[in-house]
């Protein structure tokens, strides 16, 4: 609760600390002057009514009309007093917040779920806004009224008073049992909120998959249970917070007949006047009135709270990873070291994704990066940039730990292309200028060209073309190349990709490499799942369940490494030459054409098409295919089998002009 309290006043500073505490004192006074109206109301009737004292009347009447009228326009004060102060309060939290999530490392995010942090952005901070403009009145005006309520009655009447000692401390007691039935069911609440939030995004971002799977049925059924979870908690919580209405209701007749009982009898023994009484009635509405208005902003002040917390969560939770108090400022080299480097995403998990991998890769050389599902290739690359700490061992770039970098620095002198490519909303340059803001347009275009954007760049309205929203308006081959020139523009020492051609039809992924290999002194690593995209490697490292099996050249593995040459044929198999010849043919070329043609040369390009049955006349209609398999892979059937289902699909139709295919 202190914490929580502590954090709002944190965030409640400059004018809109002035406005609060101005809309405090506001509220204050016009209560006051609202509580000096029945002492008004009681003199009409006992001195000017009884006394039929016209003009006393009239006086005491206007007095009574210009209180009401000061108590409005401090009212209409107040609102705008407290609207601000809670607009203020809001817009700090929401950039603090969103300032501390900027802050989070990989693994902080791994520990929230996105659809929680936009709840608590969204929802929980406007709760929290809500409860101060609305609540802050009766916050204000409960506990003033209460006391002074309970002062005035006990100086017209102490006897009378006494009523109130037997009511209100059952009331409070029935308050304290609500209160403590609702308070966790406040938080189930937000997280109920947060699973729909939840829900809806994943449904939304991934409405390409839903409709490509025709799961809308199943999602509709997710989607109830969700918002069916949510309508639960909130009727289990909202039902139990407004027990408190009938209850203070109840006692505020329970009072008033016991007023009028006792304070009758003693009007009758000639102990209490009528208009004592009728002033006293007026207190005891106050009174009540005052504790409706504590119990209510008790309840919303409780919800508040809880999102008060939420929000403090992520405010207090720290980056993961630490930064030495002298760092490093410049990369030297694209060198990568990895020295018996372990590596798990959470302390707690059971086991290793990475196993005391240990790895060299000098600086401007290309490392190609092979292994099955899950082994720990994205894992690995992902400790370069920093983007994780390795549990053991190290990870070194230009000779020197990562952890001894400043981190800004480290990244700036990694380019790292993910496999979801993401583009923003805006104009290709404007996502190009991600890369590098000083970049020139001829560095933009230049980028554009070695990742073979240029190619449909003039369709897509040029450098100026929009995008859409997210970068909707491209398809998924031209979404990674663009992602591919926002990288180069970045020219990084190092630059990595992960399985980020995917979506290339295999011209375009061999004439990309070619460009990537013309760029000097550059690391290259690239993560394929095409062994073709690899095979100009320098080197390459097998990945197998998170240990490096094995690490050689292409050609080298291709004699000696089991698991390498099951991959490279189970890819290769599938194509027999035109004459009849068997694969071994084809794969011979792409071995010799990938050996003999490193680092780019257009033999290896050639050779490669070739292997894929391409150069032996493959028509654009299987190219179109695959092209278009893929991009549907990128919409949403992103699972292994239906890429290779894809590409066995694609080479089918390649063999009908050209070669002949199996499997
Ligand atoms: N954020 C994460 N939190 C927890 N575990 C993760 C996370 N990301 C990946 N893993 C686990 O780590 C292991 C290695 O994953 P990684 O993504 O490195 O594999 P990969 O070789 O790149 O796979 P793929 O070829 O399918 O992309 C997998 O078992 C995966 O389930």
């Amino acid at each position: 609760m202190g914490s929580g309290f502590k954090l709002l006043l944190e965030h409640m500073r400059g004018c809109h600390r002035f406005q609060a505490i101005a809309g405090v004192i506001v509220v204050a006074i016009e209560t006051s002057l609202e509580l000096f109206i029945p002492v008004l109301m009681a003199g009409i009737i006992d001195h000017g009514v009884a006394a039929r004292n016209e003009a006393f009347i009239i006086q005491q009447g206007l007095i009574m009309i210009a209180l009401s009228l000061l108590a409005l326009g401090l009212g209409l004060l107040y609102a705008r007093f407290a609207s601000r102060a809670a607009m203020g309060l809001a817009t700090s939290l929401r950039r603090s917040v969103y300032a501390a999530i900027q802050q989070f490392d990989f693994e902080n995010l791994d520990r929230y779920r996105t659809a929680s942090l936009v709840t608590r952005m969204t929802t929980d901070i406007t709760v929290i806004q809500n409860a101060f403009s609305t609540g802050f009145r009766p916050c204000v005006r409960g506990p003033v009224l209460l006391v002074m309520g309970l002062v005035y009655a006990m100086l017209i009447n102490t006897e009378l008073a006494v009523v109130f000692a037997i009511v209100l401390p059952v009331l409070a007691i029935a308050l304290a049992l609500i209160a403590r039935r609702v308070a966790p069911l406040y938080r189930q609440l937000q997280e109920a909120v947060d699973s729909l939030n939840g829900v809806l995004r994943e449904d939304l971002t991934a409405v390409r998959a839903v409709k490509a799977y025709v799961r809308e049925e199943h999602q509709r059924g997710i989607f109830g249970q969700a918002n069916e979870g949510l309508a639960r908690v909130s009727t289990q919580t909202f039902g139990t917070a407004v027990l408190n209405l009938p209850l203070f209701q109840a006692s505020m007749y329970v009072t008033a007949i016991l007023v009028l009982l006792f304070g009758g009898s003693m009007v009758l023994e000639g102990r209490l006047g009528v208009g004592q009484l009728t002033g006293f009635m007026s207190y005891v509405l106050l009174i009540m009135t005052s504790l409706v208005m504590i119990s209510n902003v008790f309840l919303l002040l409780m919800r508040a709270l809880t999102s008060v917390h939420r929000v403090g969560d992520v405010l207090a939770e720290r980056p993961i990873l630490a930064c030495p108090a002298h760092p490093i400022t410049e990369v030297a080299s694209g060198s990568v070291r990895f020295e018996n480097v372990s590596f798990r995403y959470q302390a707690t998990a059971e086991e290793d994704v990475l196993e005391q991998v240990s790895l060299d890769i000098p600086a401007g050389s290309w490392l190609g990066i092979l292994g099955g599902t899950g082994s720990g290739k994205t894992s690995l690359v992902q400790l370069i940039p920093r983007l994780y700490d390795a549990a053991s061992g190290r990870v070194l770039v230009g000779g020197h730990d990562v952890r001894d970098y400043d981190i800004a620095c480290l990244r700036d002198a990694v380019g790292i292309v993910l496999q979801n490519n993401v583009l923003f909303t805006g104009t290709v340059r404007e996502n190009l200028l991600w890369g590098n803001p000083e970049a020139t347009d001829e560095e933009l275009l230049h980028a554009c060209k070695l990742a073979c954007a240029d190619e449909f760049l003039d369709r897509i309205g040029g450098l100026d073309g929009d995008l859409g929203q997210g970068g909707a308006g491209v398809s998924g081959g031209q979404r990674q190349r663009l992602c591919i020139a926002r990288t180069l523009v970045k020219r990084p020492k190092i630059l990595i990709f992960d399985d980020a051609m995917s979506a290339l039809d295999m011209a375009t992924d061999a004439q990309v490499r070619t460009n990537l290999a013309s760029i000097e002194g550059v690391t290259l690593i690239v993560i394929a799942q095409r062994i073709t995209s690899i095979m100009d490697a320098d080197h390459v490292a097998v990945l197998d369940d998170g240990h490096l099996h094995a690490l050689d050249t292409p050609a080298r593995l291709l004699e000696s490494d089991p698991i390498f040459r099951e991959i490279h044929a189970s890819q290769m198999e599938f194509c027999v030459s035109d004459d009849g010849s068997d694969s071994e043919a084809s794969l011979a070329d792409v071995k010799d054409g990938a050996v003999g043609a490193k680092r780019g040369a257009e033999g290896t390009h050639d050779a490669e098409l070739a292997a894929q049955g391409i150069a032996t006349g493959a028509s654009s209609e299987a190219l179109g295919l695959h092209d278009e398999v893929l991009g549907a892979q990128d919409a949403g059937l992103n699972t292994k089998e239906s890429a290779e289902g894809a590409h066995a699909e694609a080479l089918h139709v390649t063999s009908k002009t050209g070669g002949e295919c199996r499997g």
